[in-house]
């Protein structure tokens, strides 16, 4: 799915960012809808899909086993679900390109039909680890047979009836957690996941949305049990799906850190399982206000005005990791702007993403001349104080999107330009980045 041919791009100082802009839809949402809708008995409508290849990816994966996933004109999605338990037997391997979220989430659907599928990804998505989810799957009864080290290619053979399992996840993930909720879904009687770290809850918010018998019970510690009744009949649903605050955080800090900005990014889901961000960038003094606090779907979002600000160092708590995994990258860019030192610490997960996220931003960080200090489990990064950044390097994005728009912004306050060698992975999440960038700089 990725473009075979790099296509380098620039990035280089820039005038304010003004205007108001709208990010696409969640990512982790969009991938859930056509899940769910795939498994429905009946006809789902979604609206502001996120149309990324990770998306894409699950969309062509649910088609390939059965379920009707048609784009109408003027960008309406409309799912026609096989029913829970109604998945069929895919005639070619599912290639989940770049996405986890795809792999660890489908893995657990077919672990608990009476299917066969083999899962295939580009080069960054073979590197990852698959043993997390293939542990639980298999106690449930599905035989997997993984690539060495637990890698893809894989196998997942189903077991219907699938045992049900009671599983404490030994790692802070959202797509474990999912992984064994979701084949619960087609596994007789129920089906438990204790949390002790809460991570994004958007599949539980979305099970129950669609009908599904799924509790919450959450001890004095704060650790979560999540129970799912099996063999559920899925509701129809219309779903609206509303921005990725992941996506909205590349502008967030763009914002500021180029002097003189003032955005407005509109329509941003702010579940508290996601917006630890945000609390981060205002703690170093950046300036964000919520404009117009709503409900979207089910979920939080807000408006969000972002002013260019001076920011300071802080200490990052790890406990708010989960709630901004994925937004470690742009903060590490913000810091490296920030007045003083900002510490982060309890990231290991960020080693296993797309790329190994704490090497690769340190060492492009200090291609570009910022200050960092890689640890095993996080970065200290001393900032330049408002200061411009040297910049005047090409960085190597490792075919993470996340990676890409990081130094995207960071080339926005560099003296030299800041050069991504292959701006495609950006398309997996966020195809319009780039468009959205020159209408802020227009
Ligand atoms: O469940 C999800 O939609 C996701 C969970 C997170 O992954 P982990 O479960 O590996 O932390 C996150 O990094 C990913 O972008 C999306
Ligand atoms: C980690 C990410 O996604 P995934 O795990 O779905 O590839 C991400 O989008 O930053």
């Amino acid at each position: 799915m990725n473009d075979p041919i790099a296509t380098p791009r620039a990035f280089s100082a820039s005038a304010p960012l003004k205007g108001r802009i709208a990010i696409p839809g969640d990512k982790s949402i969009s991938h859930r809808s056509l899940m769910l809708s795939a498994l429905a008995v009946g006809r789902s409508r979604v609206t502001g899909l996120l149309e990324g290849h990770d998306v894409l990816a699950t969309a062509a994966a649910m088609r390939a086993m059965g379920a009707q996933i048609e784009r109408r004109e003027g960008g309406e999605w409309v799912i026609d679900g096989v029913g829970v338990g109604g998945l069929l037997q895919p005639r070619e391997a599912l290639d989940m390109g770049n996405s986890g979220t795809s792999t660890r989430l489908l893995m657990g659907l077919v672990a608990s039909h009476p299917i066969t599928a083999t899962f295939v990804g580009d080069a960054s998505l073979s590197g990852r680890p698959m043993g997390r989810v293939v542990d639980p799957l298999s106690a449930m009864g599905a035989d997997i047979s993984a690539s060495p080290g637990g890698r893809l290619p894989l196998m997942v053979r189903g077991l219907a009836p699938a045992i049900p399992l009671s599983y404490r996840l030994p790692m802070a993930s959202a797509q474990v957690k999912s992984a064994v909720l979701l084949a619960g879904l087609n596994t007789p009687g129920i089906t438990e996941v204790i949390e002790p770290v809460p991570t994004r809850d958007h599949s539980e918010r979305m099970l129950r949305g669609f009908g599904a018998d799924l509790t919450v019970d959450t001890d004095s510690d704060g650790t979560r049990h999540i129970h799912i009744r099996g063999e559920a009949e899925l509701k129809p649903q219309v779903i609206v799906v509303p921005g990725d605050p992941s996506s909205a955080a590349f502008f967030i800090v763009a914002a500021l850190i180029v002097p003189g900005s003032e955005v407005t990014i509109a329509n941003v889901g702010l579940n508290p399982t996601r917006a630890g961000l945000v609390a981060v960038l205002r703690a170093m003094g950046g300036d964000i206000e919520e404009l117009d606090r709503r409900d979207v779907g089910g979920e939080p979002v807000a408006d969000l005005r972002v002013r260019h600000s001076a920011l300071k160092g802080i200490d990052v708590d790890p406990a708010v990791a989960p709630s901004m995994i994925d937004e470690f990258p742009i903060l590490f860019v913000a810091a490296a702007l920030a007045d003083g030192q900002t510490t982060t610490t309890g990231l290991d997960e960020l080693r296993v993403k797309e790329s190994d996220r704490l090497a690769v931003m340190a060492a492009g960080l200090r291609a570009i001349g910022a200050r960092v200090e890689e640890r095993e489990d996080g970065l200290i990064i001393d900032g330049s104080g408002g200061d411009t950044l040297p910049g005047g390097a090409t960085i190597a994005g490792h075919l993470d999107h996340r990676i890409c728009m990081s130094f995207a912004v960071a080339g926005l306050a560099s003296k030299a330009p800041v050069t991504v060698d292959d701006i495609a992975p950006v398309a997996t999440s966020f195809p319009n980045f780039e468009a959205l960038l020159a209408e802020l700089q227009a």
